[in-house]
């Protein structure tokens, strides 16, 4: 793998201290960049404390060996409201990116943490998790150091390696529908190792019953246009008939 092909790494600090060299516009900018090239990107100084991670890691892998599982339980859910704090920074920059209007894409989101535990490897089966997009806004995936997550870019698997208590941070259908496939929803998979592998993934996921479409923003200007004309002149000719197809998550 070329340095070059690595997840592109983010870092948030500048949103928890004071912007004074306009570092939060950098980091906007770095963001947008990493969702048009991988739909993918390392967060790192991201406000989640490194400690709790591991240590909601560490119970989960106890949640599922022992059978007192009040403490795991505890510890993963002020790792959930941490994500969710994370997850709404995300999604503010993410408007930026966009240019829609403050707080459009909280609107669309329901949270949900999910954990899980990979089995090892064996040799009839080293699929931990197939290939995939994730219907989700965005996700964020905390990963003990066992690795095998793997993104899909120009036709090869990047490895989205753990480590420094970075979260993997990824974009969803619903962005790449809403961004008229501007942002990415890349194509992922979880690759099983010689070891248990350990993760918390964090989904801000559209409510049940929502459509999703393009936002006017994302449409061609032609495109626009002939959606408003469509409204008061239905076209004639079947070359002028504009279909936007709707996306059902
Ligand atoms: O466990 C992981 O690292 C990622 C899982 C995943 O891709 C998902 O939950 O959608
Ligand atoms: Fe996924």
């Amino acid at each position: 793998m070329a340095a070059s092909d690595a997840l592109p790494v983010v870092d948030l600090a500048p949103f928890f201290t004071e912007d004074v060299k306009g570092g939060t516009a950098g980091a906007t900018e770095a963001v947008r960049q990493a969702c048009q090239t991988h739909g993918f990107f390392r967060a790192v100084n991201h406000g989640v404390p490194i400690d709790l991670m591991a240590r909601a890691l560490e119970l989960s892998a106890a949640f599922f060996a022992l059978p007192d599982r009040r403490r795991p339980r505890e510890t993963v859910e002020e790792c959930y409201s941490k994500f969710t704090e994370l997850g709404l920074l995300i999604q503010k920059i993410l408007n930026e990116c966009m240019g829609l209007p403050p707080g459009l894409l909280k609107d669309y989101n329901d949270d949900l943490m999910i954990v899980r535990r990979y089995l090892p490897a064996t040799e009839e089966e080293s699929t931990g998790f197939s290939t995939h997009e994730d219907a989700s806004c965005i996700t964020l995936i905390c990963q003990d150091d066992v690795g095998g997550l793997e993104v899909l870019k120009d036709g090869h698997w990047v490895p989205a390696e753990p480590g420094g208590g970075s979260i993997i941070v990824n974009i969803g259908d619903v962005i790449k529908v809403l961004s008229n496939s501007k942002l990415k929803s890349a194509t992922h998979q979880v690759v099983s190792k010689a070891a248990h592998r350990h993760s918390l993934s964090f989904f801000s996921n559209p409510h049940g019953d929502r459509w999703v479409e393009p936002l006017p923003e994302f449409l061609y200007k032609e495109y626009q246009g002939l959606l408003v004309r469509n409204k008061t002149h239905p076209p004639a000719r079947h070359e002028d008939v504009v279909n936007i197809t709707r996306y059902a998550i």
